[in-house]
Formats: structure tokens, C-alpha cells, sequence
């Protein structure tokens, strides 16, 4: 779903939080992306199973009930990862459903552009809601489409973890499924927790910055994997410097 006041579709909003009625999500413009330092991830799932509530719990680290049909969103901040600051972005969707075959998916165009832009994939079913796991595997595929090669850093999360009585998908189904799929399983509660919801969000982060190489920045689109550019090493710059220094010191004393 859409928060009250969310800034145009796939737009940025300059002016902080003053436009969000809701929740206050503090964004910045993309000049003021750190550099070569951006993650870019997408959340994606059936409807109701508590996209927009789990970036905002993220995002803020509050739960707020109800919010406005999801148009697609995309909000922006800047995060510390491992003791470096990165450029987050993460794009909201408006649900996808599964076809009548049960094999093919709904899912509209604005979502085919946000996977094909994004670098790490939140795929989310609500565990009280079994039809919302099964549309999973199929949007998998889709993505998997899109992006025919190369590795995909997905994480799956069960959300709604705090309804246990209404359970339709055993935390162990949601483990294989994560599993096939090359990612790891996080349950969690958007409502009711902000930590699981956060480590499942780290997570996916740290493994968009290793598929892009340590985080320059750098795609990699079909599966081509651009290396990071090597550090200079710090011993031999030192060397070279030393060098430089007392040739230059020779030079002076030599006049
Ligand atoms: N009990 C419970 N309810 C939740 C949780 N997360 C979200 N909800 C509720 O589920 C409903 C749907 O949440 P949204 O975040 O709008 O779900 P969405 O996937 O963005 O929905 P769509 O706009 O249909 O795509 C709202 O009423 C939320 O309050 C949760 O962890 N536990």
C-alpha cells in the first residue's frame, strides 16, 4: 500500500519529511547519493501481506495500520553498512497476483521496470495466507526472466509472524522455498518487531554490496560481474613517497 503523501511514483521529495502526513520518511535528493554507493532494492508480493509495512518499519522502526492503495513508492536514505555510508533505495509495489493456471503471474508493467532497475529483491507472503506463498516461486521465475543470468540477491520473508493462530505456512515450507531459490528465510512481524524486520533488510543489503563487488556501484547486468577496482597498496604508495621525499631532500642539499 501507499503511505498518505508519498511523493510521485519513482520520484524523489527534496524537502525532507514535510509531505508525509503519516510517517515522516526523511528522503534527499539523488545529487546527494553518496557516490558509486548505491543499493537498489525492490519489495514484491501479493496483495495485503505487508509490503509498505515492512519498509516503513525499516525505514522508521513504526508500525502504522492502515495506509492508502500502493502505487508504488520509492524511498531513499542513506545508511551505514559495515562502517560505510550507502545510498539505499528501496521501491515499494502495487501487489501481483497469481493467474487462474496458477502458473503465470499478474503483474504490471511498473513492476517489470522496478526488477529490472533494482539490485536485491524482497519477496514477501504473509504466513496466514497461503495463496500469497504460493504466488512466490512464479514471481521468482519472473524476475529470474528478466534477469536470465547471473546471481540475484533475494531474501524471502514471512511476514505477520505475531498472527501464530492463523498460520497457513509452517516456518519449514518458507525455509525450503528460500532455499531453492538461493536466499535465506526471515520471519518476522512488521507490527510487532523492528529488529527481525531490520536484520532481514540488512541482510539483503550486504548481499546486493557483495554481488556488486563491494559496493562500487558497478552492475552487473547478465550475469557480468564487474570487479571492484583494486585499492592502491598502502605499503608501496608509502615507499614511493619516502622515495620521492629524499631525492627531493638530495636535490636541495645537492644545490
Ligand atoms: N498482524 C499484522 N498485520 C500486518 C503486518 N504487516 C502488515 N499488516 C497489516 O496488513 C495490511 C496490509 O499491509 P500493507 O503493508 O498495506 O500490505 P501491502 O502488501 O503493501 O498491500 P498491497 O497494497 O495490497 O500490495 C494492513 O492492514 C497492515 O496493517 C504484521 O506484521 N502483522
Amino acid at each position: 500500500m501507499r503511505l498518505t503523501g508519498d511523493p510521485a511514483p519513482g520520484t524523489m521529495n527534496s524537502s525532507g519529511s514535510g509531505n508525509f502526513l503519516l510517517v515522516p520518511i526523511p528522503e534527499y535528493p539523488l545529487l546527494d547519493c553518496v557516490p558509486n554507493k548505491t543499493v537498489k532494492i525492490v519489495v514484491l508480493g501479493a496483495s495485503n501481506v505487508g509490503k509498505t509495512a515492512l519498509i516503513v518499519r525499516f525505514l522508521t522502526k513504526r508500525f502504522i495500520g492502515d495506509y492508502e492503495a500502493n502505487t508504488g513508492a520509492l524511498y531513499s536514505r542513506k545508511v551505514t553498512l559495515d562502517g560505510e555510508e550507502v545510498s539505499l533505495q528501496i521501491q515499494d509495489t502495487p501487489c501481483v497476483a497469481l493467474q487462474d493456471d496458477a502458473d503465470g503471474l499478474y503483474c504490471q508493467e511498473q513492476i517489470n521496470r522496478s526488477i529490472y532497475w533494482a539490485d536485491g529483491y524482497v519477496l514477501v507472503f504473509s504466513i496466514t495466507d497461503h495463496n500469497s506463498y504460493r504466488t512466490i516461486q512464479p514471481l521468482y521465475q519472473h524476475v529470474r526472466r528478466i534477469h536470465p543470468s547471473g546471481n540475484i540477491p533475494v531474501i524471502l520473508v514471512g511476514n505477520k509472524s505475531d498472527l501464530l493462530r492463523a498460520r497457513q505456512v509452517p516456518a519449514d515450507e518458507g525455509e525450503t522455498l528460500a532455499a531453492s531459490l538461493g536466499g535465506v528465510y526471515f520471519e518476522a512481524s512488521a507490527r510487532e518487531n523492528h529488529e527481525g524486520v531490520h536484520a532481514a533488510f540488512l541482510h539483503l543489503c550486504q548481499e546486493v554490496i557483495r554481488a556488486l563487488g563491494g559496493g562500487n556501484g558497478e552492475k552487473r547486468r547478465g550475469g557480468l560481474h564487474l570487479a571492484r577496482p583494486k585499492s592502491p597498496n598502502m605499503q608501496e604508495l608509502k615507499r614511493r613517497f619516502r622515495q620521492v621525499l629524499s631525492s627531493k631532500v638530495k636535490s636541495a642539499t645537492t644545490l
